[in-house]
């Protein structure tokens, strides 16, 4: 019996015949694909491909002008569980005095009314102080965020996304304007997270070092001018570890006895 299928190589996004125009102009013509859960994919194409767009397709952000998604298979329109999706945009031009502390912007990212409200329960406080030290950034946790480096501002974006422990990262050019031993260190802890925690990944990303080493030499496929690099955590035949869920402490130590050894 193959269990596997069932239990971890589901479609998690599915892009049907998708197109879109901003005005007149066509972006997106007829693009389909899909990522299996525990998938890493990498999107990849010049600029202007139309990467950004799609991704914000996929989260709702945009409606396509043609074509469906679904999300754990259900249409975009009826999807409710957007805390199981963890979303980061492209580096955005943050205000250095947008007065949040990192910490304010880490719960943001719970899914719910509440974060609307600043009411927070002790168990959000938790989740919060364990996205932070999975990304080893709790001591920023009081600091102003428009303080921090590029790099650190990254760590806390991933922080906020990861805070309830989602399924599914979409990743937008995650480590632009950050330096090689960063961005090195940022990628060894997607990749953990993808190897060890059941994660699957759709990541832009203009790093094709990182991206050939991780996913291999050639694109599986092609949609226009977007490219999909593609690493199965797993075959389907080997299928058989269940709840590998571990907690996002987890991450934290390996991250530590990775710095000690
Ligand atoms: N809000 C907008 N209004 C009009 N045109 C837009 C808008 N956003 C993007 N575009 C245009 O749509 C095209 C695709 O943009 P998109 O940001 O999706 O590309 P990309 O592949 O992510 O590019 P890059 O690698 O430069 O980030 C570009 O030509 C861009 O100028």
């Amino acid at each position: 019996m193959n269990r596997g299928t069932e239990a971890c190589h589901r479609d998690i996004i599915t892009v049907d015949s998708v197109s879109f125009s901003y005005q007149q102009r066509v972006v997106l013509n007829d693009v389909s694909f899909n990522v299996k859960e525990r998938d890493f994919i990498g999107l990849i194409g010049t600029n202007g491909a139309g990467k950004t767009t799609m991704l914000r397709i996929i989260v709702g952000l945009l409606r396509p002008t043609a074509g469906e998604v679904r999300l754990f298979g259900e249409p975009i329109s009826q999807f409710k569980g957007w805390e199981r999706i963890g979303y980061v945009p492209q580096k955005n031009n943050l205000n250095p005095l947008f007065p949040a502390t990192v910490k304010e912007v880490v719960l943001s990212g719970l899914a719910g009314k509440r974060k609307w409200f600043g009411l927070h329960s002790r168990q959000d406080y938790i989740k919060c102080d364990d996205a932070l030290m999975a990304m080893g950034v709790e001591d920023l946790a009081d600091k102003r965020i428009g303080q921090l480096s590029g790099g650190q501002q990254q760590r806390v974006f991933l922080a906020r996304a990861l805070i309830n422990n989602p399924s599914l990262l979409i990743l937008d050019e995650p480590t632009v304007g950050i330096d090689h031993e960063t961005q090195e260190s940022f990628f060894h802890m997607i990749k953990h997270m993808h190897q060890h925690h059941n994660m699957t990944f759709l990541m832009v990303s203009h790093d094709m070092e990182m991206i050939k080493g991780y996913l291999g030499e050639q694109p599986k496929s092609a949609a226009g001018k977007l490219n999909f690099y593609i690493r199965h955590s797993h075959e389907t035949q080997d299928c058989v570890e269940e709840n590998l869920a571990h907690s996002l402490k987890h991450l934290r130590s390996q991250m530590e006895s990775r710095k000690e050894g």
